[in-house]
């Protein structure tokens, strides 16, 4: 049985206030950075940042390519906070623990969430380099009950029975297609399923042909709790999957994945994913009443 850890509201709540004492930016946008993606947020402009040891009850990043780094600052007039570095259950977080942030993103008045990651690609069309708007998952350690939301319902957060059905927001994708078109990527950047395993090893060619034959696009190790509990209280999700590497599904198949070349290829399109993340930020439609929350 999964042992189950608590985090009581206040808990949230006191890193919450934490940070809206020590900045003042007040972000309606969060973001969370891949692996090999932290230099999204390198652009905001009047940055305050924090390293995630200095902030109260936050995990700490292990994994390379994640540099455990809370960024707030403005993209485009737009106040957003930004997360360097991600938590993964395999790095051996609790998944609520690994979902700890996205609460007191909420509670500091955050309403819409941007994840995005590194992720293997199944699907013959997406190659290396490719950007794939999350139409979907599949989050299989959910389906056998590892889901952050196990445990006592925090109503104050959302319902005990969310549905998932809509989780990511139509308008925020077809805004990015727009997009896209408009940058001149639009031959970079499809749509699909990403599922998410459990890690930290990447798949054996059976796991790879099981994943393909049931539909996944592209499978990573992460993201599938953030937007669960994002959607529980209520936040707008976009999601964005950098295919970094093509999944081995062959036993002819000579190559072999590692975390190095998947940072690589995080660095190679980091530019372009910052590109097309800011323009969505510019664009999108956001609550028009200043976010007046104040640490009191
Ligand atoms: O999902 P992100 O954090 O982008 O990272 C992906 O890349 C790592 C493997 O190289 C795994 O952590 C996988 O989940
Ligand atoms: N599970 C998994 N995670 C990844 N993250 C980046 N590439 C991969 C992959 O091929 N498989």
């Amino acid at each position: 049985m999964h042992s189950k850890e608590q985090i009581g509201h206040d808990e949230y709540q006191n890193t919450a206030d934490w940070l809206m004492s020590h900045t003042k930016h007040r972000p309606l946008v969060a973001i969370i950075c891949g692996s090999g993606l932290g230099m999204l947020a390198d652009t905001l402009k009047c940055q305050d940042s924090f390293d995630y040891s200095d902030i109260p009850g936050f995990p700490q990043s292990t994994v390379q390519g994640h540099a455990g780094r809370l960024v707030f600052g403005e993209l485009k007039g737009k106040s957003c906070v930004c997360m360097q570095g991600r938590f993964h259950m395999y790095e051996g977080h609790s998944l609520l623990k690994t979902t700890f942030p996205i609460r007191v993103f909420k509670l500091m008045g955050v309403e819409t969430l941007i994840v995005t990651n590194a992720a293997g690609s199944l699907a013959d069309g997406l190659q290396p380099g490719d950007i794939m708007i999350i139409k979907d998952h599949i989050n299989f350690p959910g389906l056998v009950g590892l889901n952050p939301l196990c445990g006592p319902n925090d109503d104050k957060f959302g319902p005990r029975f969310p549905a998932m059905s809509g989780c990511y927001d139509k308008g925020l994708h077809i805004l990015m297609m727009e997009i896209a078109k408009q940058m001149g990527v639009a031959g970079l950047v499809q749509e699909g399923v990403y599922a998410m395993v459990g890690g930290p090893n990447f798949e054996t060619i059976a796991e790879a042909k099981l994943l393909h034959r049931l539909g996944v696009d592209a499978v990573g190790m992460s993201t599938a709790p953030e937007v669960v509990v994002a959607t529980h209280c209520g936040l707008r999700v976009f999601g964005l999957s950098l295919i970094t590497n093509k999944v081995v599904k062959s036993y002819e198949d000579s190559e072999s994945v590692n975390h190095e070349g998947v940072l690589e290829v995080g660095r190679l399109r980091s530019h372009t994913v910052q590109q097309l993340v800011t323009e969505l930020i510019s664009r999108m439609e956001i609550n028009n009443n200043e976010n007046t929350n104040n640490a009191s």
